[in-house]
């Protein structure tokens, strides 16, 4: 919820919604849900230097955030309305309302070794647990509840990409990481030895907006809700 400036030099007290959009991969597919869902595209980039898109006609605006920071506008109140994907959602630890499963962005959580490592183990998991104890990920909430569960101690050490390059120089000796087509941890020489959750975009809302503006977001999310699903 926002106050915002209607133009023509003039103040005016408009309430507009504001979305978080991610810049980077899932940009481009949330730029055709906001289309498709008849909401006003004409402009907006999410790949430019030009962070706030206002649609006064429309009471609405976009941010451009980095991916990560999707959750934090929209817990914050500074955006009514987000789209981000699970697996940034599920690390961020957000407070916030999980509301659609938008369908595009599709990726999972894996636990990977280097190939040579998992065939020592004798492709057994609890073999390479036993002499695997330092695992990078750019997820350390994900990877710490996945050996929760399992009943492992492991090490966790925090990095913010390329995580295929740890294993190789000696970081660690496993990674948590998302993998799409599985390329790069081919190209990297791992493999993946256990499955973890997978991902895709959802919306997100605020708690508090969604609760007093109930009657404006809901249709907004209704809309962006069937066009999802007119997508998928
Ligand atoms: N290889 C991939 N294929 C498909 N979707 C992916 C892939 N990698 C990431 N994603 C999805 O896209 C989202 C955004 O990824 P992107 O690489 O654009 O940003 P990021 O680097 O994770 O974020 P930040 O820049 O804030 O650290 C991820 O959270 C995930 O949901
Ligand atoms: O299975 P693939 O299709 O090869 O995709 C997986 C890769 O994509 C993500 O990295 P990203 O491109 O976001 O870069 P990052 O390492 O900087 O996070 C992820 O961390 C993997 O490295």
């Amino acid at each position: 919820m926002n106050l915002g400036s209607m133009g023509e030099g003039k103040q005016v007290d408009a309430i507009f919604t504001t979305i978080a959009l991610p810049k980077g991969k899932l940009g481009k597919d949330a730029l055709k849900l906001l289309a498709t869902a008849g909401l006003p595209v004409e402009g907006v980039d999410t790949e430019t230097r030009q962070l706030v898109f206002p649609f006064p006609d429309a009471s609405l605006r976009y941010i451009i955030c980095r991916p990560t920071d999707v959750p934090t506008y929209v817990e914050y109140g500074a955006a009514d309305l987000g789209i981000v994907g699970k697996d940034t959602l599920v690390e961020s630890g957000a407070d916030v309302f999980e509301l659609v499963d938008l369908g595009f962005g599709y990726c999972r959580f894996v636990l990977a070794a280097p190939r040579i490592k998992w065939e020592e183990a004798g492709q057994s998991l609890e073999t390479l647990l036993s002499i695997s104890r330092r695992v990078a990920t750019k997820f350390p909430r994900v990877a710490a509840n996945f050996f929760a569960e399992l009943g492992q101690q492991v090490e966790i050490i925090k990095l913010h990409g390329n995580i295929e390059l740890a294993p190789q120089v000696g970081l660690a000796d496993l990674i948590v990481d998302i993998v799409s087509t599985g390329r790069t941890l081919k190209e990297n020489d791992l493999v993946e030895v256990a499955s973890i959750f997978p991902a895709t975009a959802r919306l997100i809302a605020n708690r508090v907006s969604y609760r007093i503006r109930y009657r404006e977001l809901y249709s907004l999310v209704e809309k962006l809700r069937q066009a999802s699903q007119s997508l998928n």
